[in-house]
């Protein structure tokens, strides 16, 4: 299996004039193309810093980090981006939030099959009827919906995730994972998910990587070995409460080696 996202070697250090800030050290993650990993760690030991770096907004100060074999030295189209807040424009539309990447990326395609194209995803996500509201108009879990949208509509191989479903209340939250898991079946691309829910991070990933506190390596990874098809009582059999109390336990060993704040 081909490798889609590949972190090698990758250290960090942020500098603010004089103080240094080591951030990543070292760390190595390999995602095979059509994968999903988790990446869990206690507060401020790097996750975002680590999205920017493969997202192609910064740079390490060493290692690599490859996408499709080609190393990343801006950012690329071929990537989706979701995050914590919905960033939607409140003076479009809701299809017309989700046509955005295609007016920029996919610029060739003629304006109708633009449309056609966001309102499948909409229907897919249970947003048909909603597609001409303004974003002010919609709930959290539907911005959401549609942020997700708008995040795949150009078919990226790769989507960044940085604590998508954080702000979302548990019932919603989990809907929205099986969204993914639905949407993971129809649109094949590699994910790589930041949450601070473990139980997310079991449902949703192929592959769970727990970094340890800053500056952060790899302390642990647990290969989820649950059917592809899971379903939220899927968490709930022996084998996910075993492999959720053993993140827990390798949270808690980050997190005991001085880290920012709690997590997970
Ligand atoms: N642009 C920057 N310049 C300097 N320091 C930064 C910058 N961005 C982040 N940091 C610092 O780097 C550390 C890691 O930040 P980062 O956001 O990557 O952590 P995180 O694991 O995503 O945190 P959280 O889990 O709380 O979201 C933090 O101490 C943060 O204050």
């Amino acid at each position: 299996m081909s490798i889609a996202i590949d972190i090698a070697g990758v250290s960090h250090t942020y500098q603010k004039g004089q103080q240094s800030l080591p951030v990543l050290n070292d760390l190595n993650i390999s995602i095979p193309a059509g994968k999903f990993t988790a990446v869990v760690g206690p507060s401020g030991c790097g996750k975002s810093t680590l999205t920017r770096l493969v997202a192609g907004l910064m740079f390490p100060d060493q290692g690599t980090v490859s996408l499709g074999g080609e190393p990343v030295k801006s950012p690329r189209s071929t990537v989706g981006m979701a995050f914590q807040n919905p960033v939607l424009l409140e003076w479009r539309t809701i299809i017309q939030n989700v046509v955005l990447p295609l007016e920029i990326i996919k610029s060739d395609m003629t304006y109708n099959n633009r449309l056609k194209h966001a309102a499948k995803l909409l229907e897919l996500v249970g947003l048909k009827g909603f597609e001409h509201k303004r974003p002010s108009e919609l709930s959290g879990g539907m911005r959401q919906r549609a942020s997700l949208c708008r995040s795949i509509v150009h078919d990226p191989d790769v989507l960044i995730m940085d604590e998508p479903f954080g702000a979302l209340d548990a019932f919603t939250r989990e809907d929205l994972w099986q969204l993914m898991r639905d949407l993971r079946q129809k649109q094949s691309f590699t994910g790589l998910l930041i949450t601070h829910d473990l139980r997310e991070s079991v449902f949703l990933a192929d592959q769970v990587i727990v970094l340890s506190s800053r500056p952060a390596t790899t302390q642990f990874v647990l290969d989820v070995d649950l059917p592809e098809d899971r379903k939220i009582d899927s968490l709930y059999t022996p084998k996910a409460v075993e492999m959720l109390a053993t993140l827990r336990e390798q949270i808690e060993i980050a997190q005991g080696r001085n880290s920012d704040t709690e997590a997970a």
